[in-house]
């Protein structure tokens, strides 16, 4: 609770982490903006945040273009009043050797998973400036982001630049009262881990499912995260017992990687 009237906007929303951040502060009590690059999920998550009975909005854009986050970013100004919480959810993974890697391979991942947060952050906070009441940059990094995988070589280093934009954000943004902190998840069920155990199985030589498996077997909360366990903290960044939390990126991942 603590963000009745407040809006936020979550990108990467249809589905997965996303959808689980957007729901669970349309719970706390936010009017939420729904961003996916896929318009159909977008919708389906801002019809049930209205079903909840609070105001919601579907903005389906890419994020990896500036251009268009700012013009997303002005119709959630226009449809909903105001922007309090910046989301950067939106990410994708990438399974490969870095010896492989091309710059076909780098630069949507980069686009996406580092030039989107970095255009969410400066959109958000143009708006959060016009209204003069601070706000909360929260940005999606990884464990991945702390400690390298090997074989997600180069989205560990998105992430790695993911917790150095946010550090160097949160010193430029605090005289404006803007926070800036990431949440760094460990191995959640969503599609994009389905993803990755197929490609990562097979550069491990193992069956379907074992990549997961393996990892999962580590975590010493002895089960997968849920969507849900990333949002609930995401909730606690949203929200003013955060509020003098800033430049953190913090690990919740059933104790996989300790920091
Ligand atoms: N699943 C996991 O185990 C972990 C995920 N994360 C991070 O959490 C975030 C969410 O992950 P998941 O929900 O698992 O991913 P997911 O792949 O299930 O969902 C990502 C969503 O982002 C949307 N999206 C993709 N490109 C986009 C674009 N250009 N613009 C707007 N939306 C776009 C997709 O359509 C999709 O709905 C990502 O940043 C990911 O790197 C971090 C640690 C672990
Ligand atoms: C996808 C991701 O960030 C991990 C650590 O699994």
């Amino acid at each position: 609770m603590g963000i009745q009237g407040k809006v936020a906007v979550v990108t990467g929303a249809g589905r997965g982490i996303g959808r689980a951040i957007a729901l669970r502060l349309a719970d706390d009590g936010a009017d939420v903006a729904v961003n996916d690059v896929r318009a159909e999920g977008a919708e389906a998550v801002a019809e049930e945040i209205r079903a909840r009975g609070r105001r919601a909005v579907a903005v389906p854009a890419d994020v990896s273009d500036r251009d268009t986050v700012f013009g997303m970013m002005a119709k959630v100004a226009d449809d909903l009043g105001r922007v309090d919480v910046m989301v950067s959810n939106a990410g994708m993974a990438q399974i490969k050797p870095l010896t492989e890697v091309t710059s076909q391979d780098l630069e949507p991942l980069f686009r996406l998973n580092v030039f989107g947060v970095l255009y969410c952050m400066q959109a958000a906070v143009a708006q959060m400036q016009k209204q003069g009441s601070g706000g909360k940059i929260i940005n999606a990094a990884s464990i991945a982001g702390h400690s390298a995988f090997d074989y997600l070589g180069a989205y560990s280093a998105t992430k790695f630049a993911v917790i150095g934009i946010t550090q160097a954000a949160a010193k430029e943004l605090a005289q404006f009262g803007i926070t800036v902190n990431s949440y760094c998840p460990g191995i959640v069920g969503t599609d994009m881990w389905e993803a990755i155990d197929q490609k990562l199985s097979g550069y491990l030589g193992l069956e379907q499912g074992e990549a997961l498996k393996k990892y999962a077997g580590g975590i010493p909360l002895g089960r997968v995260e849920t969507p849900e366990d990333v949002a609930a903290f995401v909730s606690y960044l949203a929200g003013p017992d955060s509020d003098y939390m800033t430049g953190q990126s913090v690990v919740i991942d059933g104790g996989l990687v300790m920091r």
